[in-house]
Parts: structure tokens; C-alpha cells; sequence
């Protein structure tokens, strides 16, 4: 059977300047189609469309995530495959912030839409190019759409995690609690790692539930703590501004860090807002988001840029002790995402100072290039390291095609 005929899914995931698309089978993870659309609403628009083994490149300046759609659905036209002769069956939204609305995937309708709506003031960098994507796409592609939420795999997260420790009645009415993001990807990965033959024969940790940290390091970045498959801890809070050391985002950091800024450097809070979310993390620190600009800029002696590494290292390895601790020990700590997958130096960093958790790297496997699920940590250890690569697009395929069906 080839793909077309089983079916297909358009995945979009619209970012607040981008729009991430891909034609993907859900029962293979064949992708037939894939592309980009970049600097969405800046003066000079950049579009990459990949399909049939050919990349079509265009630079237009793209207004908004309407014009990015109707341009990506154009070029479906002209360089292929139409979506008809693709087998697209439905279409799959990411969508960023679910609040405390949506804990599953759900097909969307007008009142879905209202509703991501309304979550707007949660997540004001991200919810609004979804709520657009959905309504342009729902316009132009009449077939079933399904929204799958980053927050979904957190809705879980037991209230001693997920509550902040602030006036409970203010956090009630204002909807103030950790919702975590990524969540496609943590339970992905987590997925994949309990289903590896290395952790299903459970020759790894002790008898019992499985006790997972996953670190997701892209250019936003976040860990989550997973206990036999449920997800018990997570970096990212109410937004995804905490936690982890980012591409441009701070993470953590004293809240009152914010007064400061407003009250003594006169900057506003929209202000601040900015500097936290794209001015800071190692583009802040060292003045690129990008991991392998920031190792070119330490090999070439760049002090500041060596700075920032240890800056990212020291939270990363203070979160996998922290994690350690919620679950009463580790039996497999996971890297994935762009540095995850593709920097050994990021993973050896990670657990130098962390043999006492019998986390360590066999240098020779970590150091190997592969896009293979495995394991990097010697052999008879008493934890495993492990880089399985995530596929967020083929998860949000995968939970689409299953509601589509119904
Ligand atoms: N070979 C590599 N070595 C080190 N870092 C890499 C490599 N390839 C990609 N990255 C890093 O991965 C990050 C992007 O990760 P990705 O998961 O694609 O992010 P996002 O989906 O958030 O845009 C960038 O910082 C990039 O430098
Ligand atoms: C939620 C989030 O941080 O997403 P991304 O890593 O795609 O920016
Ligand atoms: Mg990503």
C-alpha cells in the first residue's frame, strides 16, 4: 500500500514568525512534502518547499501567516505532489498553549476556535499565529482538522509540580499554574525510550516503574521528569520562558529581576518582555541563539561564548539532579532535539559531575554521527544514556489521523 492510499496528514506548526509544514504518513512516517516559511511579516520573506527529492526556494516578503498558507498550498500546485494525489485526509494543527482547556488532541470547530482564542493572553508570542493557521487552513482545505497541544502531556503534572507557591486566588482567577510545553516531543521521546530494546528488557535501574528524564534541547529548550510514561515534572511553566538556558530565552531567573529592570533601567514591561524572550539565553550572553555558531565562537577563543556554555551546562546539570530527586533516582536520562541529537560536547557536559547518579558517557558512542535512537553510555552502567531523535510532526500526524477517523 503506498502512503497516499492509507492516508496522509498536513501537519502545520506556526511560530510567531515562521510556518513549519509537512505531508507525512502516519503508518510509515514517510514524509511526501516539507517546507518553511521564514521572517513571516519582516521586510523580506524566505520559503523553502521540499518535495519529490527537488527544494523550491523563494524570497518575497510574506505579510502575515494567512499569505505564508495560501503560498505554501500554491506551490503544492506548481512544484507538487497536489494534496489530492498526496492522500491528505486531514490536517494537524500545533498549537502552543492549550491552558487548562485541552488535556487530548481535539477536531477542531468554531467553538475550539474561540476557545484557543481565549488563550491568548497565555501565550501571546504563540497562540495567535495558531488561532490564524487553523482559520485560514479551515478555509482553504475542507477536510477534518485537529489540534494538538504542546501543554497536553503536562496536564497531568501532579499539583505540587504544577502549582506556584503565589496567592491562591490570584492563580485561580488568572489561570496561574505550570502547564509545560513540548509536550509532544517529551512524550514522544519517552515513548521511544520505554519501547528500546535496551530499556524494554529492563536489564537497566531497578525493578519497578521506569524513572525517565527527557531533555529537549532545541532552540527553546525544557526537561521533563516521566514516571512509567506519565509526566510528572517539567522546566517550562506558565510560558515558555522557564526553565532551561535557551536559544534567545533567559529561563529561570529571579522574578524580581523584572522590577529592577522596569523600576531602575526604565525599559517597560513589553520591554522586558522582549529582552527575557529574544534578547537573552546564549544569544544574550554570547550574541547567537545558534549552538554550532556558539562552538565556532569558543574554538576560536571567544571567552564570553565560553561563558555561556557553562552557563547552559550548569542549569542543565542542576535540573537532572533536581529530577533525580523527584523520582527517587534516574534509569535513563535522553537527549533529543537539535543540540540534543547533534552536539556530543552539550551531552558530555551534561553529565560530567554526574557519576554519583551513574550517569556517564562512553566517549567513542557518544561521538558517533547517527539518526538512530540509542545508547551512549558504557556498557553495565547503572543508568543509560540515551539521543533518540524526536518527530513532533509524525506524533501530531499520528494523534490526527486517529481523531479524523473517528
Ligand atoms: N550538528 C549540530 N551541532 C550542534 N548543534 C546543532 C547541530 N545541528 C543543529 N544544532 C542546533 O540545534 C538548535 C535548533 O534545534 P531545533 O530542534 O531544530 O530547534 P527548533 O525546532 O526549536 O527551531 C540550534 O541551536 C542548532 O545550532
Ligand atoms: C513552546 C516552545 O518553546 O516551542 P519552540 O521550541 O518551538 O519555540
Ligand atoms: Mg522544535
Amino acid at each position: 500500500m503506498t502512503a497516499a492510499s492509507s492516508g496522509t496528514v498536513l501537519v502545520l506548526n506556526s511560530g510567531s514568525s515562521s510556518l513549519k509544514y509537512q505531508v507525512v504518513a502516519p503508518s510509515s512516517g514517510e514524509v511526501l512534502a516539507s517546507g518553511i516559511v521564514e521572517r513571516i511579516g519582516e521586510g523580506s520573506g524566505h520559503v523553502k518547499h521540499v518535495a519529490h527529492g527537488a527544494v523550491v526556494k523563494r524570497e518575497q516578503p510574506v505579510a502575515d501567516h494567512a499569505e505564508a498558507l495560501r503560498l505554501v498550498l500554491a506551490l503544492f500546485d506548481e512544484a507538487g505532489p497536489s494534496l489530492a494525489d498526496a492522500g491528505v485526509r486531514a490536517v494537524g494543527h500545533r498549537v502552543v498553549h492549550g491552558g487548562a482547556l485541552f488535556s487530548a488532541p481535539v477536531v477542531v470547530d468554531d467553538a475550539v476556535v474561540e476557545e484557543i482564542r481565549s488563550l491568548i493572553p497565555l501565550a501571546p508570542l504563540h497562540n495567535p499565529a495558531n488561532v490564524t493557521g487553523i482559520e485560514v487552513a479551515r478555509e482553504l482545505l475542507d477536510v477534518p482538522h485537529v489540534a494538538v497541544f504542546d501543554t497536553a502531556f503536562f496536564a497531568s503534572l501532579p499539583p505540587a509540580a504544577a502549582t506556584y507557591a503565589i496567592d491562591a486566588k490570584v492563580a485561580a482567577e488568572h489561570g496561574v499554574r505550570r502547564y509545560g510545553f513540548h509536550g509532544t516531543s517529551h512524550q514522544y521521546v519517552s515513548a521511544a525510550v520505554a519501547a528500546h530494546p535496551a530499556v524494554s528488557s529492563r536489564t537497566v535501574g531497578r525493578p519497578g516503574p521506569l524513572r525517565q528524564v527527557v531533555l529537549h534541547l532545541g532552540n527553546g529548550a525544557s526537561a521533563s521528569a516521566v514516571l512509567d510514561g506519565v509526566a510528572v515534572e517539567t522546566s517550562m511553566g506558565l510560558t515558555p520562558l522557564e526553565g532551561l538556558v535557551m536559544g534567545t530565552r533567559s529561563g529561570d531567573l529571579d522574578p524580581a529581576i523584572v522590577f529592577h529592570l522596569v523600576r531602575n533601567a526604565g525599559l517597560s514591561v513589553d520591554e522586558v518582555d522582549t529582552l527575557l524572550n529574544k534578547g537573552s539565553g546564549l544569544k544574550g550572553l554570547a550574541g547567537v541563539n545558534d549552538m554550532r555558531e556558539l562552538q565556532g565562537l569558543i574554538a576560536s577563543g571567544d571567552s564570553q561564548a565560553a561563558l555561556a556554555l557553562e552557563v547552559y551546562l550548569h542549569r542543565l546539570r542542576k535540573y537532572v539532579g533536581a529530577y533525580a530527586a523527584v523520582l527517587g533516582g534516574v534509569d535513563v536520562l535522553t537527549f533529543t532535539a537539535g543540540v540534543g541529537e547533534n552536539d556530543a560536547r552539550v551531552r558530555a557536559g551534561v553529565v560530567a559531575g554526574l557519576g554519583f547518579l551513574g550517569l556517564s558517557v562512553d566517549p567513542a558512542l557518544n561521538d558517533e554521527r547517527s539518526s538512530e535512537a540509542r545508547v551512549v553510555s558504557p556498557d553495565g552502567s547503572a543508568a543509560l544514556v540515551m539521543v533518540v531523535p524526536t518527530n513532533e510532526e509524525l506524533a501530531i500526524a499520528r494523534q490526527t489521523l486517529e481523531l479524523a477517523r473517528r
